[in-house]
C-alpha cells in the first residue's frame, strides 16, 4: 500500500471500481462504516457526537457514520452545508438513510465531545472562504477532537497546501491509498494520525492507474538493497570519495565519510587539498586519504583508485575551484552525490551543471535543501507548485535524481517517480545531519543501488538513525545508529549457509 494517489487518480480508481461491479454506494458506506469503527474504537467514551456534512461525497461519508454511531448509542447531531434535496447520487442516498433531523451548518457547535469533518475532501477545487472558512475557524477553536473523514477539510490532497484555511484533526481517516497531501507538509501536520482502510477495491484496479508517487517504505526499495557475499572482498563493496574542504573545513566530509563507511562502503577516501592532509590524518582510521589540489587530480584519482561513487560539496566552499571539481568530477564514470556548496556554487549559473547532467550517463543524486533548491532552480521551474511537482519538475531538467530535503523530504527521478517521506522527527534538523546523508546515499551508491532508490532508502533510514536515537541528537550520533537498522536488510539466513555457526 505504498501508493501515494492523487485525489484525481483516487477518482479514476473510483470510476473503475464502479465499472468493475462496486456500486459507489456500496463503496461510500464501506467507507462511513469504517469511520465509524475508527472513532468507535479510539474515542469510545465520547457521547455527544457532531458531524458536520458538506455537499459532496465526503459528506454521504459523513451521514452513514453518523448512522452507524447513533446506532451504537452516540448521541449524534448532524449539520449540512446544504439541504437534503440539494444532495446528488451516492451522497442524496446516504442522507436518505440517515432518518433524524438535519441542521443547517452554522457555527453554534457547543462543545460535543467529538467533531467528525465529513466537509469536503478530493472534491476540494478553490480556496475554501465566507460561511465554510467561518465553520472551520469555530471547529478549531471549539476545543472539541476532530476526526476528519479522507482529509482534513481545506487541505489539499494532491499537495498538501492549506487551501484558504483547513481543519486541524486528531486524527484523518481515509480510504484505498493515502494522498501525496497526507504526506506533504501542512497537510500530515493537520490531519493528525492517519488511519488508511480498505473499502473493497481491489490491489489491481489500483495498479491500472500506474501510480508513479510512493510513500517513502523499505517496500519501496528493499528489493534493491545491496546484497553482501561471503566471497566478496573490500573491493566489490565499493569504494566512496569524499570531497572535503581546506584545513579549517573539513568536518563536513568526515561526517559524509562516516556515514558512507557505516553504510557498508568497502573503502573510503578522503579526497583533501594538501593543506587539508596534516588536520585530517589524525582524524581518520579506517578511511583512507588522498591529496587533490585540482579537478584533474580528481578525476586521476577516481580512475586510479576505482573510486564508485564521489560525495562533494560539504564544506567545500563556494564558487569557482568547487564549480570546477564539480564539472570535474561529473565527467567521471562514478556515481556522484551534489551537496551544499556543489549546488550554491552554481547559483545563477545552473545551465553549466544542468549541461554537464544532461550527458552524464552515469547515476548522479542532487541533494538540496529549500533554500539551495531554489537558489539553483530559480527561473528554470514554474513559479507556482508542490514540493513534489517542483522536484519532479527539476529531476526531468537535470536529469539527476533530486532529493528535497526537509520534514517531508521528496525523492524525484527523471522518469517521474517520486517518494515522500515522513519519518523524520523534528530533532534530525540540526548541523552537520545533512552531511551524514549524503555518505548514506554514497555508500549505497558505490555498492551498485540505483540511485532513486538509493536515495530514497538513505532518507527513510537517515530518519529512522533519528528517532531511534531520540531527543538531544547531533549529527555525530546519526552514523552509529546505522548497524542496527542496516541488520534487518542484511539478507536472511540460510541453512546451508557454510558460514552458519549456530
Ligand atoms: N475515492 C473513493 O474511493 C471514495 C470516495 N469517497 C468520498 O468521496 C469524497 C469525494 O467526493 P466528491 O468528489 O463529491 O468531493 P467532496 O470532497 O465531497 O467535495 C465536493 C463538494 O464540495 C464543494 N466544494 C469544493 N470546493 C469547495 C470550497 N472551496 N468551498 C466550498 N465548497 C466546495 C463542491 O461544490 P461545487 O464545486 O460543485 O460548488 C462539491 O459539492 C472523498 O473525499 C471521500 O470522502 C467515498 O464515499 C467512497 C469511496
Ligand atoms: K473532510
Amino acid at each position: 500500500m505504498i501508493e501515494l494517489l492523487t485525489p484525481t487518480e483516487m477518482q479514476r480508481v473510483d470510476r473503475l471500481a464502479i465499472a468493475d461491479g462496486s456500486p459507489g454506494i456500496a463503496l461510500m458506506e464501506r467507507a462511513g462504516a469504517q469511520v465509524a469503527e475508527a472513532i468507535l474504537r479510539h474515542f469510545a467514551g465520547a457521547r455527544d457526537v457532531l458531524v458536520l456534512c458538506g455537499s459532496g461525497n465526503n459528506g454521504g461519508d459523513g451521514f452513514i457514520a453518523a448512522r452507524h454511531l447513533a446506532e451504537a448509542g452516540m448521541h449524534v447531531r448532524v449539520m449540512s452545508a446544504v439541504a437534503r434535496e440539494a444532495l446528488a447520487g451516492d451522497a442524496a442516498l446516504a442522507a436518505q438513510a440517515w432518518s433524524a433531523p438535519l441542521e443547517r451548518l452554522s457555527t453554534d457547535h457547543g462543545r460535543p465531545d467529538l467533531i467528525v469533518d465529513a466537509l469536503l475532501g478530493a472534491g476540494l477545487r478553490r480556496d475554501v472562504a465566507g460561511p465554510l472558512a467561518a465553520v472551520i475557524d469555530a471547529v478549531n477553536t471549539s476545543g472539541s477532537p476532530v476526526v476528519a473523514v479522507d482529509l482534513p477539510s481545506g487541505i489539499d490532497g494532491a499537495t498538501g497546501a492549506i487551501r484558504g484555511c483547513a481543519i486541524q484533526a486528531r486524527q484523518t481517516v481515509t480510504f484505498v491509498r493515502c494522498k501525496p497531501g497526507h504526506f506533504l507538509l501542512p497537510g500530515r501536520e493537520l490531519c493528525g494520525e492517519r488511519l488508511l482502510f480498505d473499502i473493497g477495491i481491489s490491489d489491481a484496479t489500483v495498479d491500472e492507474i500506474g501510480a508513479g508517487t510512493f510513500a517513502n517504505r523499505p517496500t519501496l526499495w528493499q528489493a534493491h538493497w545491496p546484497a553482501i557475499a561471503h566471497d566478496r572482498h573490500k573491493y566489490d563493496r565499493g569504494h566512496v570519495g569524499v570531497v572535503t574542504g581546506g584545513a579549517t573545513a573539513t568536518g563536513a566530509a568526515r561526517l559524509a565519510i562516516r556515514g558512507a563507511f557505516r553504510t557498508g562502503a568497502g573503502l573510503v577516501t578522503a579526497l583533501a587539498p594538501a593543506e587539508a592532509a596534516f588536520v585530517l590524518a589524525p582524524a581518520l582510521e579506517g578511511p583512507m586519504l588522498r591529496i587533490a589540489d585540482t579537478a584533474d587530480d580528481l578525476q586521476k584519482l577516481v580512475a586510479e583508485r576505482k573510486i564508485s561513487a564521489v560525495v562533494i560539496g560539504p564544506g567545500t566552499g563556494v564558487g569557482e575551484g568547487t564549480r570546477k571539481n564539480v564539472l570535474g568530477i561529473l565527467a567521471t564514470d562514478a556515481a556522484v552525490v551534489l551537496d551544499a556548496d556543489a549546488l550554491t556554487s552554481f547559483e545563477g549559473e545552473a545551465s553549466l551543471l544542468l549541461a554537464a547532467l544532461r550527458q552524464r550517463p552515469r547515476p548522479t543524486v542532487l541533494t538540496p535543501h529549500a533554500g539551495e533548491f531554489h537558489r539553483l532552480f530559480r527561473g528554470l521551474l514554474p513559479d507556482a507548485g508542490s514540493k513534489l511537482d517542483l522536484c519532479r519538475h527539476a529531476a526531468r531538467q537535470a536529469n539527476a535524481v533530486v532529493l528535497f530535503k526537509g520534514a517531508d523530504s521528496v525523492v524525484a527521478a527523471p522518469d517521474g517517480r517520486a517518494s515522500i517521506a515522513d519519518n523524520a522527527p523534528p530533532w534530525l534538523a540540526t548541523a552537520g545531519a545533512g552531511d551524514v546523508l549524503t555518505g548514506i546515499i554514497a555508500g549505497l551508491l558505490a555498492q551498485g543501488m540505483p540511485a532513486f532508490e538509493a536515495a530514497s532508502a538513505a532518507v527513510w533510514i537517515h530518519g529512522k538513525a533519528a528517532a531511534d536515537f531520540g531527543p538531544g541528537l547531533i549529527a555525530e550520533d546519526l552514523p552509529d545508529q546505522l548497524p542496527s537498522i542496516l541488520r534487518s536488510f542484511v539478507r536472511p539466513w540460510r541453512d546451508d549457509d557454510p558460514l552458519r555457526v549456530d
